[in-house]
């Protein structure tokens, strides 16, 4: 093998930070060869201001050093023209998945609730940790664009990338993550009405590059509002998981939010019961929130939709969740061994596991 060819194929190991590819296949590497020991590469950013240049550097050099003959590597960061832009961006495309295609294979599941503040955010920013560090390739839409909180929850601080008009979602934990708090100045609040709303939902699956996902998982808001039904229009694929709290008027309020399937024509996959107790020191559990909604939910949906809705999991309360979601690590990250972390991870497994497909796919509705 010659040097080049051999410093070629370490560079295939180096996969962009937001892009998900190997460099090399994205075209940003210019040039590399060996002289007197001392390997020479050049890598075009597709932006001046790339947030991952150092990530990038060092990936580099890190495959480069480990080539036979190696001694030094000197990385020079280069921008790309517009004319390399225009390519890789075709190139994208090309590759781009079209959610809504009826024969899209990726599964998407849009976490729905009836109340707010029942953990639909917390138990949708958890499945995707999980289902990640599972292997499966996640993207997530924080589609709840007046309570958007999942940026926070995954600890992302850096602002999407922009290549001309395609946007690179940041990656945390291994999930693709986009939301509209991404795109605000502040911390101030959307007030958009339902055309906005799903103007902003196509944008997301238009212009954000999310490659090959297995799962896809958006975070609706809570209720039955017009991100619900802009969700069914445009993802006329997306399933439906419903979370609510053990209490009754939070069931109640829920079972709105899945009968909503019944226009949409979404399948409901099932009732996650969020906050069900409190484990306390001498081992008894206290039912804070009362008892039985996640079952009354499961059974009371499954009999108006007329399939089986399942009770998948019943999660305690436990501070863990609190402090993770504060620090940006998801507790089925931040605290593995925790019971609510090995039921969240019991229930990323249960939902990641059907096969893609496209048996028992409903066909897309207009309102
Ligand atoms: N199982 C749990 N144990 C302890 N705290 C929890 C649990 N689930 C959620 N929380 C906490 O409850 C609060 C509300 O959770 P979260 O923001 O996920 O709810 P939400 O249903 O998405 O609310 P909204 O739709 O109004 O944004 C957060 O402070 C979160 O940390």
């Amino acid at each position: 093998m010659t040097d080049s060819v051999a410093l070629r194929r370490a560079l295939d190991t180096v996969i962009d930070p937001e892009l998900r590819r190997p460099i090399t296949e994205l075209g940003m590497v210019e040039s590399a060869q060996l002289n007197d020991g001392t390997a020479q590469v050049k890598v075009l950013l597709t932006i001046a201001g790339c947030p991952m240049r150092s990530t990038i550097e060092s990936d580099v050099t890190t495959a480069v050093a480990a080539v036979a003959g190696v001694q030094q590597v000197e990385v020079t960061l280069g921008v790309m023209d517009p004319h390399q832009r225009a390519e890789l961006r075709d190139r994208l495309k090309a590759k781009r998945m079209v959610f809504s295609d009826p024969d899209s294979l990726t599964r998407i599941i849009a976490v729905a609730s009836g109340k707010g503040g029942v953990g639909k955010s917390s138990v949708t920013a958890n499945l995707a940790a999980a289902m990640a560090a599972n292997g499966l390739k996640v993207g997530l839409i924080d589609a709840d664009v007046h309570g958007f909180s999942i940026p926070s929850l995954m600890g992302i601080t850096q602002p999407p990338t922009r290549v001309d008009e395609m946007i690179l979602p940041p990656v945390a934990h291994g999930v693709k993550v986009i939301s509209i708090g991404m795109f605000l100045d502040s911390n101030q609040p959307v007030i958009w009405r339902g055309p906005m709303l799903h103007r902003a939902l196509e944008q997301f699956l238009t212009d954000v590059y999310f490659s090959d996902l297995d799962v896809l998982l958006l975070d609706l808001p809570p209720g039955t509002g017009d991100m619900a039904i802009s969700v069914s229009q445009l993802l006329p694929n997306s399933e439906l998981l419903v979370i609510t709290t053990p209490q009754s008027t939070a069931t109640q309020v829920a079972e709105r939010a899945g009968t909503i399937a019944l226009q949409t024509k979404q399948k409901v996959i099932g009732v996650v019961e969020n906050m069900s107790y409190l484990s306390l020191p001498d081992g008894s559990k206290m039912e804070i929130f009362g008892t039985g909604g996640g079952q009354r939910l499961s059974e009371s949906l499954s009999s108006q939709l007329q399939y089986s809705v399942p009770l998948l999991a019943q999660l305690p309360l436990e501070e863990a969740v609190r402090v993770g979601s504060d620090q940006g690590v998801p507790v089925v990250l931040s605290t593995p061994e925790s019971p609510v972390a090995q039921s969240l991870r019991e229930l990323a497994i249960k939902l990641g596991q059907r096969p893609r497909g496209l048996a028992g796919r409903s066909l897309p509705m207009s309102f």
